[in-house]
């Protein structure tokens, strides 16, 4: 049997089998959006085992890169009987401790998770298994994007079917459920909804998604008919209890996914009244999972948890707390040339996968997505069925660019999403580290951009509190993006059949002979064009702007403060001209500032340093440090300030509004967030 400690020799790695299979379970995601108009699944979270508070029988954390470590083993196989097509497939090392054989997982389960490209678990469930099987209650923590949703869904299942909650659970038509899972968002509701359908399903158990913004009818149904498990947002849980519709008093498991979350989004008085309904908790076990557990949340645990939970925490007091298997990057933009220079962060960072870019407004995501060509907007101002179809087409690749609010931020696990772009810092670092982590997924890699104002965001303070350096880098430039794209537009080019060339042949022959140029170079401008590159623009590295250009001032005297700097310029530059300065920053050494000019006005610039004295003026070849703004804002929410109240205009996407903040984490009212 597997012990609870955490082996060097997980496996975690998505082939491309497993992709495939993905597919499929997306396409029962959206089979489901179909059916109903309202339900759906998947995913979530955790690391370390301790008695409480007492470390037990964990493997050091800091070995969580090399357990996570995608071995990705794959085998290329030539199938003659297949005609030479190759099959790849995942490879468990039989003596792995992790394989799905070395746990109690009945056969049923086992062929399930085989047929969906699971062959050995993840490290937090190597970890949590047999502690939730076995009847504890836990607290779980990991990484995005590290299987915590099947961390709990698997025990669950094992344990309502063939262990210690089998004998006690109900069966039949109208049977009351035997699993409550909340967790903040709709969509999220939807995607663990469908992980537990996935799996349940084999074991005969049924489960349902219960979540605002749908209609009441088909969920009552679901729940009058009887099923297991019950998925859902805990405002429309509430209601459903009040109705009378969920009965929790034959309980075995009570879920908190991103429990975290679901407190800061104000949802404790409900997340309360619900779990109190449990008249006697020493027969329930309560499950709490998250990628981010703040000290207030796990200060409340003790309220929900039983004195003798476990914790599981594969984070723990390790540095970095956002994903590893993700490229933090940060790039300086003004929100002018935001959707400008977006397109080329895309061209240079996707890898041809999808994008999902994070907004902190709801307006500002569907102006955003406006302005992007095929991107479309997900909040919480969009209606549900819409908010369903606009995912379901995201996920099947209709579109690939995605822009959203914050509802999107947790737990969402779609497939190939290789680049995120955060428009701007957002104000919590868990908000960070979940947008962050919608990429770089269960062993894959990716790429997190966000965008910032030097002169207005603390960039210091997230990677302070996640533990992240960030690459810094400017806009890309033209070569950069013609690198980016050179490759695709080969192909696209050399994909295109023969045939055609005695149709074009003598347009090109006319082509050569007039244009001036040489054949490599109208090749170039077809490339180019292939790929819809074709108007070079070139951005400064301050504010990624258009047509201007970087400088740099130094005055042989350290420069305080930008006024400083604005009165060093005048001193020797016209006044209008000064005043059209864009962005300026002091450098981190304090020594100089830089600063954006139209690139029509360089050479007045660059002219007029010579009626100064001790200044030196130069174009920028790449951007020096600059100094940031210390951030003590306190956070949105309880996160930072214990769990006591909280600011009103809580907003929420579960579609309530009302009631003041009390208890921990934040109140609500002031409708809704996202
Ligand atoms: N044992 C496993 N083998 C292979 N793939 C797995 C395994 N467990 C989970 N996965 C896949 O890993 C991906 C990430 O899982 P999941 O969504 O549960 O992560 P998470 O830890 O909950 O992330 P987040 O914190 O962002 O919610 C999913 O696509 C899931 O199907």
């Amino acid at each position: 049997m597997p012990s609870l400690s955490i082996t060097n020799d997980a496996v975690s790695m998505e082939s491309p089998k497993q992709k495939s299979l993905k597919k499929k379970k997306e396409k029962l995601q959206n089979d489901i959006v179909m059916e109903e108009e309202s339900a759906k699944k998947s995913s979530k979270k955790r690391k370390k085992f301790s008695d409480d508070d007492e470390e037990t029988k964990s493997g050091t954390s800091s070995d969580e890169g090399s357990r996570m470590k995608v071995k990705k083993e794959k085998k290329k196989k030539k199938s003659k009987v297949e005609d030479d097509e190759e099959v790849e497939a995942v490879v468990v090392k039989k003596d792995d401790p992790n394989a799905v054989s070395n746990f109690r997982i009945s056969e049923p389960l086992k062929m399930k998770l085989k047929e969906n490209g699971i062959e050995a678990l993840f490290p937090i469930q190597a970890m949590t298994f047999n502690t939730i099987l076995d009847g504890a209650d836990l607290v779980g923590r990991a990484r995005t994007g590290q299987g915590k949703t099947l961390a709990f869904v698997l025990p669950i299942l094992e344990s309502l079917t063939n262990g210690p909650a089998k004998s006690v659970r109900k069966t039949g038509y109208g049977r009351v459920p035997s699993v409550l899972v909340l967790l903040p968002t709709r969509e999220l509701a939807n995607q663990v909804y469908a992980d537990f359908e996935l799996y349940g399903s084999s074991l005969g158990l049924a489960a349902c998604a219960v979540y605002g913004g749908a209609p009441y009818g088909p969920q009552e149904n679901k729940l009058r008919r009887g099923v297991d498990i019950v998925i859902g947002t805990p405002g429309r849980i509430k209601d459903h209890i009040e109705k009378g519709n969920i009965d929790l008093s034959h309980l075995k498991f009570r879920v908190l996914d991103e429990a975290d979350e679901m407190l800061r989004m104000g949802f404790v008085d409900d997340v309360e009244l619900i779990l109190g309904k449990v008249q006697d908790v020493t027969k329930v076990q309560t499950l709490l999972f998250s990628a981010t557990l703040p000290s207030w949340v796990k200060q409340i645990s003790t309220k929900f948890l039983k004195a003798d939970k476990k914790t599981a925490d594969l984070v723990g007091n390790e540095k970095m707390k956002a994903s590893t298997n993700v490229r933090h990057i940060i790039l300086p933009c003004n929100h002018t040339a935001m959707a400008q220079l977006i397109p080329d962060i895309i061209r240079c960072y996707s890898s041809g996968g999808r994008t999902i870019i994070f907004a902190e407004k709801k307006e500002s995501a569907s102006e955003l997505a406006g302005l992007l060509p095929g991107a479309r907007a997900l909040h919480g101002d969009i209606q549900q069925s819409q908010r369903e179809v606009t995912l379901k087409a995201f996920r099947s690749g209709k579109f690939m660019t995605l822009v959203a609010t914050n509802v999107a931020a947790r737990g969402l696990d779609i497939n190939d999403v290789q680049l995120i772009i955060q428009c701007e810092p957002p104000r919590d670092v868990e908000a960070y580290i979940h947008r962050s982590g919608r990429t770089g997924r269960a062993g894959n890699t990716g790429v997190a951009v966000m965008l910032y104002d030097p002169r207005r965001s603390n960039i210091a303070k997230i990677e302070r509190e996640a533990g992240i350096k960030f690459e810094h880098v400017s806009a890309p430039q033209p070569d950069e993006i013609a690198k980016a794209m050179g490759g695709d537009a080969a192909s696209m080019i050399t994909e295109v059949s023969d045939s055609v060339i005695p149709a074009f042949k003598s347009a090109a022959e006319e082509l050569l002979k007039n244009s001036g140029l040489s054949a490599v170079e109208l090749l170039a401008k077809a490339l180019a064009k292939a790929v819809g590159y074709t108007d070079v623009k070139k951005r400064s590295l301050l504010t990624s702007m258009e047509n201007y250009v970087t400088l740099i001032l130094e005055g042989g005297k350290p420069m305080f403060t930008p006024s400083f700097a604005f009165g060093t310029l005048r001193r020797f530059v016209p006044e209008d001209k000064v005043d059209a300065v864009q962005g300026l920053a002091l450098t981190a050494d304090g020594q100089g500032a830089v600063f954006d000019v139209p690139a029509k006005d360089l050479d007045v610039f660059l002219n007029s340093q010579k009626n100064a004295v001790n200044v030196s003026l130069k174009i920028a070849k790449e951007l020096p440090s600059l100094q940031q703004r210390e951030d003590n804002r306190p956070s949105r929410y309880g996160g930072g300030r214990g769990f006591s109240g909280g600011r009103n205009g809580g907003f929420r996407f579960g579609g309530r509004s009302g009631g003041g903040g009390r208890g921990f984490g934040g109140g609500r009212g002031g409708g809704k967030r996202w």
